[in-house]
């Protein structure tokens, strides 16, 4: 319909657009309210009996509702149909002769009841009482969008001061937020205090606690105590009575609770974690609120690192099934997680992790570039079955040394091999995005399409290398090097070697098998978080295991941030 316009709030100023916390803003709107600042002009009245639901004689929806509010400084008649919420003013008739044209001038404006999460009576705030207060009219909170991935919360205000008609309003509003499926009502928040500079608890108590208190959903919140008491609290607790479980904190965190949520769901299922299997789904949707120094598990589903965008999407019920990996070793479960790198990638993180009294950020940047000049690579047997029996090689590589061309091997068509020295080699399930690698680390996988990207970066150059590294934040194809290769996959095998030994290769006797594992262990990241393993690691993925909150997003525009340090 050509003069009705979706409400936002930038364009209507006084429709009340709340600020950052919602809680805060609610006081602060009481306030002035007791004092009389911002109170509506005419406030209309209007009858509960004239609320019926009748036909709209401009379109198919059924109108539920029909009365008169002030809407900013306006008196508009408003409708309520199945999918809108309709206003347009009331404009006194005008004497014949005069601009006919002045009417159409004040268009009716919409909102979609799909972006509404909360309705409130609002009150006169009076001192000294918390409770009661004269009406004023009904506030609705909507989630919108506000460019680039972000969403953020924002408030119309409908003026009336009958309790009858705005009850009658407010219950119908009530019933139809109500009827939306897949929006929590009863959430396990997980926080992990020591996240970043230690501000997860701030970012949850500022940010997106008032948000979950005005979208009237309760929250069990544990402040965890230790490393791996998430995983505990998961394994044992009665989840059976929330609808979600979020988690506030970095990429290790994540990757412990969401470890922890199908841990459980195995448990469940079967009454053990078992060894290599089938898993089964995680019972309830995982949220992630980002709040640590690496943050990609959650940008990757948002778009995004902005802790009220995640908070939202949680309350909307925005979620997708996400495929997720399992780490094992001699057939015993190591982990879940989402993706993980191994060499380059392992070696800054375990580095990284020895120098914890370092401030994050600085942590990082010393990791990075003191492997950087220690760069060496790691010489292992790579096993993986592809997607597609054809490998996605980005170029062929002239120099490839002959014990690193790929051949077949096992009994299947699709699995390959190669053995030979790797400076890193990343596994990824999701494409793993960040504001350092807008497109992500692994561009070519998606949330949940079946398949894990396998990306191994040969030996070469330090030079080259770097060049790689450097094309992440760029939209220049960082896999366009002969010495980089992509792979669609559904399984992997790595396999180190010490002194050119593969534990799997090995058929030597007791004592030098005891040797090879306890001398060597070896690091690897997965979804940021350290896992040493002495032997094979067979990585399979298992389509879309977990579902995360989270909407789909935008295409990101080249990243701005440039690594501080290479
Ligand atoms: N109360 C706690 N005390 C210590 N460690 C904890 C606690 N709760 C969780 N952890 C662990 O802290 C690790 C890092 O947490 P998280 O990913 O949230 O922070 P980060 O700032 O992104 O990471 P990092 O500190 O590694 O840079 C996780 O492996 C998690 O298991």
């Amino acid at each position: 319909m050509s003069d009705r316009t979706l409400y936002t709030p930038s364009r209507r100023g006084k429709v009340q657009a709340w600020g950052r916390s919602p809680e805060e803003g609610t006081e602060k709107w009481e306030r002035e309210m007791s004092c009389g600042q911002t109170a509506s002009s005419p406030v209309p009245r209007c009858s509960p009996q004239a609320a019926v639901a009748r036909e709209d004689s401009g379109g198919s929806q059924r109108v539920l509702l029909r009365g008169i509010f002030a809407v900013g400084k306006q008196s508009c008649d408003v409708q309520l149909t199945e999918s809108r919420l309709v206003w347009r003013p009331i404009l006194p008739e005008r004497p014949l002769g005069e601009d006919l044209n002045l009417n159409h001038q004040q268009k009716e404006e919409f909102l979609d009841l799909k972006d509404m999460f909360a309705v409130k009576m609002k009150r006169r705030c009076c001192a000294g009482k918390h409770k009661g207060g004269t009406l004023l009219g009904i506030t609705i909170f909507i989630c919108l969008r506000k460019g680039h991935n972000k969403l953020k919360d924002s408030a119309i205000d409908l003026g009336n001061t009958s309790e009858d008609h705005c009850d009658v309003w407010f219950k119908k509003l009530k019933e139809i937020l109500n009827g939306f499926p897949h929006r929590p009502k009863y959430l396990k928040i997980i926080i992990n205090p020591h996240s970043h500079k230690r501000e997860a608890t701030s970012v949850y108590s500022e940010e997106v606690e008032p948000l979950f208190k005005l979208a009237d959903i309760q929250t069990d919140v544990t402040i965890t105590e230790y490393e791996g008491h998430a995983l505990c609290l998961l394994k044992e607790f009665n989840l059976q009575e929330f609808d979600g479980v979020v988690c506030v904190g970095g990429d290790g965190f994540t990757n412990e609770v969401a470890h922890g949520l199908l841990l459980r769901a195995q448990l469940d299922a079967r009454g053990s974690t078992g060894s290599v299997f089938n898993p089964v789904k995680a019972s309830l949707p995982l949220g992630i609120i980002p709040a640590g120094s690496t943050n990609i598990t959650a940008y990757t589903l948002h778009g995004v690192k902005h802790p009220v965008t995640a908070a939202l999407h949680i309350i909307m019920g925005h979620f997708q099934p996400v495929d997720v990996c399992t780490f094992s070793t001699n057939d015993r479960l190591l982990r879940f997680g989402f993706s993980s790198m191994f060499g380059f990638g392992s070696r800054a993180l375990a580095l990284a992790e020895k120098n914890r009294w370092m401030p994050s950020s600085q942590r990082r940047d010393f990791a990075v570039l003191r492997t950087l000049a220690k760069l060496k690579s790691e010489n292992c047997t790579l096993s993986f079955l592809t997607v597609s029996s054809t490998p996605q090689v980005s170029k062929p590589d002239k120099r490839k040394k002959k014990n690193e061309q790929i051949h077949k091997v096992d009994n299947s068509e699709q699995w390959q091999s190669m053995k030979g020295n790797f400076l890193n080699v990343s596994i990824m399930a999701i494409p793993c995005l960040c504001s350092m690698a807008p497109r992500g680390l692994a561009p070519n996988t998606k949330l949940n399409d079946g398949t894990m990207a396998l990306i191994v970066v040969r030996n070469t150059s330090h030079a080259e290398f770097v060049k790689h590294l450097k094309r992440y934040a760029s939209f220049q194809n960082q896999f366009d090097f002969s010495f980089v290769e992509t792979y669609s996959v559904q399984e992997v095998k790595l396999c180190p070697s010490t002194n050119g030994v593969c534990e799997r290769d090995y058929e030597g006797g007791n004592k030098d098998l005891q040797a090879l594992s306890t001398e060597a262990i070896f690091p690897w990241n997965v979804d940021g978080d350290l896992m040493e393993v002495a032997s094979e690691v067979h990585i399979r993925l298992h389509p879309q295991l977990i579902n995360l909150y989270g909407g789909i997003i935008e295409e990101l525009e080249e990243s701005k941030i440039k690594c501080s340090c290479l």
